[in-house]
């Protein structure tokens, strides 16, 4: 009842929002990463940007502040990857994505927490737009409760001025939509026990930003598998950045070896020199550096 006090049985602060949470799980992998952001200058925000520097994130863009102020921050982009929420002015991040296209920095778009009339420019300038059911009912009226039904908002999306979509599905994994290839494609995940599902599709976006910044080349499809697989870990374990795996964690299929990434792999099967990573994920036509 409103006003009654009862006892608790649990108490736990953990750090989040989304930007960070997909921040932290794609330095976990292995990126290199910054957040630009602002805190207040306060014990919580002091504590938060020492989460970052833990995650080995850097911080030199973000501040902290006293009071809430509007600043325009020009930060020299010099990025693979620009990936960008919701959960501050949109203005903000739609001219942030504006920037990175102008300077050629790949872009993911995830309109977190969803607002129902999200400017039309929103959706012509990001590489790849990736929300969640409910994210897409919102954007778009239709609801959403199977993978056809992804695949129609996919579609809507596209039609929207989307590029690429990814609409994520919980333990159904995925789906894919792209304007070069209409056909929505289905990008089942593995069943596991699931523990916590708290930041699941952050884990997501942080392991798909990953491997757009170190395997550029790669198909969004195939991106998208092994995020599955990467956010499929966290929901095993209670927590949102707590349960966000390590690379060290990764089975070896999802790992990229960092000390070999200047030493292409060659392809012995290949008459060209492909780089083979996996056989079963071999791409002709791409040079993987590992
Ligand atoms: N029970 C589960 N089993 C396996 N994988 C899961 C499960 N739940 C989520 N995932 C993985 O996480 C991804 C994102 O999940 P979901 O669509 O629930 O995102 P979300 O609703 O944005 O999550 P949250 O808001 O909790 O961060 C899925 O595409 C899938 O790869």
């Amino acid at each position: 009842m409103a006003g009654e006090t009862i006892h608790g049985h649990r108490f736990f602060i953990g750090f989040g929002g989304k930007g960070a949470n997909q921040c932290v799980q794609a330095a976990r992998m292995g990126a290199k990463t910054a957040m630009v952001c602002k805190v207040g200058r306060d014990v919580f925000g002091n504590d938060y940007i020492q989460n970052f520097k833990n995650n080995d994130i850097s911080t030199g863009n973000s501040q902290t502040v006293l009071h809430w102020e509007n600043a325009i921050v020009i930060v020299a982009v010099n990025a693979k990857v620009l990936v960008c929420q919701l959960e501050i002015n949109p203005d903000t991040s739609l001219q942030a994505l504006r920037m990175a296209r102008e300077n050629h920095v790949k872009t993911i778009c995830n309109p977190a927490p969803a607002i129902a009339d999200l400017c039309s420019d929103f959706y012509k300038v990001f590489d790849v737009f990736c929300c969640n059911e409910s994210e897409a009912e919102l954007l778009t009226g239709l609801s959403v409760t199977s993978v056809e039904d992804a695949s129609q908002v996919g579609l809507e999306l596209l039609n929207k001025g989307c590029g690429s979509v990814i609409v994520t599905l919980g333990p159904q994994g995925c789906v894919v939509c792209q304007s070069r290839n209409m056909a929505p494609k289905h990008i089942p995940t593995t069943a596991v026990t699931a523990a916590d599902t708290t930041g699941a599709g952050d884990s997501f976006i942080g392991a798909l930003a990953f491997y757009m910044a170190h395997y550029p080349t790669m198909p969004l499809e195939e991106m998208a598998r092994r995020a599955n697989l990467v956010a499929a870990m966290s929901v095993q374990t209670v927590g949102t950045q707590t349960s966000f795996p390590f690379q060290k964690d990764l089975p070896t299929e999802l790992k990229v070896t960092l000390d070999l990434k200047t030493t292409p792999l060659i392809c012995a099967q290949c008459p060209q020199n492909y780089c083979l990573y996996n056989k079963q994920n071999h791409f002709p036509g791409e040079f993987w550096i590992m």
